[in-house]
């Protein structure tokens, strides 16, 4: 059942592959943009839910800085004004003593000091809100990363395993940090806007045309750089599955995980080689359009210009005429150029507003993916004791997106308290069926049963929380030993008892007693004072977390392929001894484990060709013995 990501309303649903750098969608219409605004109110809610005292501090404080610059210039005025006509006074005192002394300057004094007031005050105020911004941003960025790694902690294992979701989730992941622009931004705007209104409020008085004229001079302006980061943002949609790439190769050319391969195999050249093919068509993307910016740009901020000059020769014009005294010149040049600086600010600030809210799409968008497979509105509680057993009854199931059955027709019992072994050579569909049985995916076709009723019935998170599986690729956590068996049960990781218990039953325990800081030790090489352990330790570990979840179904999905012989039937036998009176699992390569089971199903090409127990399957002559021949006449 392919599904489809949502991506702000395009469909970006494409064939594999990618699609050629700087292809063009989404077109980044006016229309789109537009509507994209709508994502500022959920934004705008998640910072102010953030913290809504730092938001309600951030934006009073700048209302009042708003109303500053008006006010600073319009003391300039005065002390203009108040100079001019000192200096024609007809009787100057000759020393700055005597000319205190007048009482002449008191007022020029008392401008003086308001000026200088309100550049402090000013000041003060700037530090203060872009502390509060800072403050507020990364905690808006924590917010929402939690808020990005809770909801995909709820999205189906097929989500996180097809490609173009993962391009979904790494454009969500940028934006959580990579809006925080978008906050200081807005707030500026509002600021800004106060800010506009003051000097306007002055210019009209004065000369209300000017303001068409300043508007009409920064319009060419607004339309290119909505233009501009309308293709800004097209360009970075289309081309998230080769910046996945990028981060990918560089992550492969460098980092502990690969190191070794990466040296041995000689693979640095062709690692780097293939992220300069990649990082050059990036360059010359981005060369392309900041080339066109560029040039534009400074086309459309020359109008600009020629509008402030224009209005500057009239101010100055009816100051001659003696209209305007000195000071008002001083007060209208100053106000008509900062207005100008503001609107320009503001009129693009408003077009990467709205292009910021195309970006936020890609969070939001991601935030309603819905998963699929989900508790029914009244789940039955998972059985305990397991009474009957699991059913498997006509089993089908196809991955998404592919027309090949990984499984189909199957049609079993896993009797409750039964050692059930699945063999079959690789890709028969042995990891398939557990990825069914644990509700990791549901079935295509037919249904699992899990003592009579349907497993969608049950609820999934008792069901999930009652099965210790542990699949060939388990994660190698780089977090203390402890902490790498505590993660089977997480919410006993402070019981240290049953850590040591889990550690026992699987061996792990001879593992951590060899570590220096043995149970605190830090495994891995990632962080500092890591150990590294070998393939079997770390599989030993890995099975102490099914052990840790004292759970009613185990199941091993080749876990054991590097633990030695001796070691693997150790842990084989010890995993048939513990889990007497549960049903379990256990997939293995090596006959000597399987024989263990109570009963084994031989499983070729997804369905299942045989089933018994080891000395019924040998004496078949079929696929199970001819395999087993193949392994015993290796040893002899
Ligand atoms: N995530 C997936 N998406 C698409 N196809 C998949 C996926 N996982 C497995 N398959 C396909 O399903 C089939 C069964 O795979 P499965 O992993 O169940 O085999 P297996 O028996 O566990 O093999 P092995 O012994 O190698 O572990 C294979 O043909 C495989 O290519």
């Amino acid at each position: 059942m392919p599904r489809q990501y949502s991506n702000g309303g395009r469909d970006t649903r494409r064939p594999s592959g990618s699609a050629p750098i700087g292809s063009p969608t989404p077109s980044g219409s006016l229309k789109e943009r537009v509507g994209a605004l709508k994502n500022l109110r959920p934004f705008l809610t998640m910072v102010w839910r953030t913290s809504r005292r730092l938001t309600a501090g951030s934006l009073v404080l700048r209302l009042i800085r708003a109303v500053m610059p008006v006010i600073t210039l319009f003391v300039g005025k005065l002390i203009i004004d108040n100079v001019v006509t000192l200096v024609q006074a007809p009787h100057k005192p000759e020393t700055i003593w005597l000319w205190l002394s007048s009482g002449l300057l008191n007022r020029l004094i008392l401008l003086f000091l308001c000026e200088f007031a309100l550049a402090v005050l000013a000041d003060i105020l700037g530090r203060v809100v872009s502390l509060i911004d800072s403050l507020l941003s990364e905690r808006v960025t924590n917010a929402s990363s939690v808020r990005l790694m809770e909801h995909a902690a709820k999205l189906d294992l097929e989500d996180f395993e097809d490609s173009e979701f993962q391009d979904q989730l790494e454009r969500a992941r940028r934006q959580t940090s990579g809006r925080m622009t978008l906050m200081g931004q807005l707030f500026g705007q509002a600021q800004d806007i106060v800010t506009v209104a003051s000097f306007a409020a002055g210019l009209i008085f004065y000369a209300p045309w000017l303001i068409a004229l300043l508007f009409l001079a920064l319009v060419p302006a607004f339309i290119g750089e909505a233009h501009f980061n309308a293709q800004s943002y097209s360009l970075d949609f289309v081309r998230t599955p080769e910046r996945r790439e990028l981060d990918y190769v560089r992550q492969t050319a460098a980092s502990v995980e690969t190191a070794k391969e990466v040296k041995i195999f000689g693979l640095n050249g062709f690692l780097i080689d293939r992220y300069i093919r990649l990082a050059t068509a990036f360059y010359a993307a981005n060369r392309r359009l900041a080339l066109r910016r560029a040039g534009w740009g400074g086309l459309f901020t020359a109008i600009g210009t020629v509008g402030y000059y224009l209005a500057y020769a009239y101010i100055t014009w009816r100051t001659l005429t003696g209209e305007f005294s000195i000071g008002d010149l001083t007060f209208l040049a100053g106000s008509f150029r900062r207005l100008r600086t503001l609107l320009e600010g503001l009129l693009t600030s408003f077009s990467s507003t709205a292009s910021q809210a195309l970006y936020l799409n890609d969070l939001f968008s991601f935030f309603e993916v819905q998963p699929e497979i989900l508790s029914p509105a009244n789940p039955r509680l998972f059985p305990n004791p397991i009474e009957r057993g699991f059913e498997f009854q006509n089993v089908g199931f196809r991955y998404p997106g592919s027309e090949r059955w990984a499984v189909r027709h199957l049609s079993f019992i896993l009797h409750a308290g039964e050692v059930l072994a699945l063999v079959g050579e690789n890709g028969a569909g042995k990891t398939t069926l557990v990825k069914l049985l644990t509700r990791l995916y549901d079935p295509v076709e037919g249904r699992i049963l899990l003592d009579g009723h349907d497993l969608r019935e049950y609820d999934l998170e008792t069901l999930r929380g009652s099965m210790g599986v542990i699949f060939q690729d388990f994660v190698r956590y780089n977090l203390s030993a402890g902490d790498n068996i505590a993660v089977g049960k997480i919410e006993a990781r402070d019981n240290q008892t049953r850590i040591e218990r889990a550690a026992r039953r699987s061996q792990a325990d001879e593992v951590i007693a060899r570590l220096p800081g043995g149970y605190q030790q830090m495994i891995g090489k990632r962080f500092k004072d890591g150990v590294e352990l070998s393939g079997g330790e770390w599989q030993k570990i890995a099975i102490a977390r099914a052990y840790m979840r004292e759970a009613a179904v185990l199941i091993l999905d080749e876990p054991t392929a590097a633990l030695d012989a001796r070691s693997e039937f150790e842990v084989f036998q010890r995993f048939k001894e513990l889990s007497s009176g549960k049903s379990a699992i256990l997939i293995s390569h090596r006959f000597s484990s399987v024989r263990m089971a109570d009963r084994i199903l031989v499983l070729a090409e997804g369905r299942i060709e045989a089933a018994g127990t080891h000395d019924e399957l040998l004496a078949q002559s079929g696929r199970y013995s001819e395999l087993f021949e193949l392994q015993a006449a290796g040893y002899r």
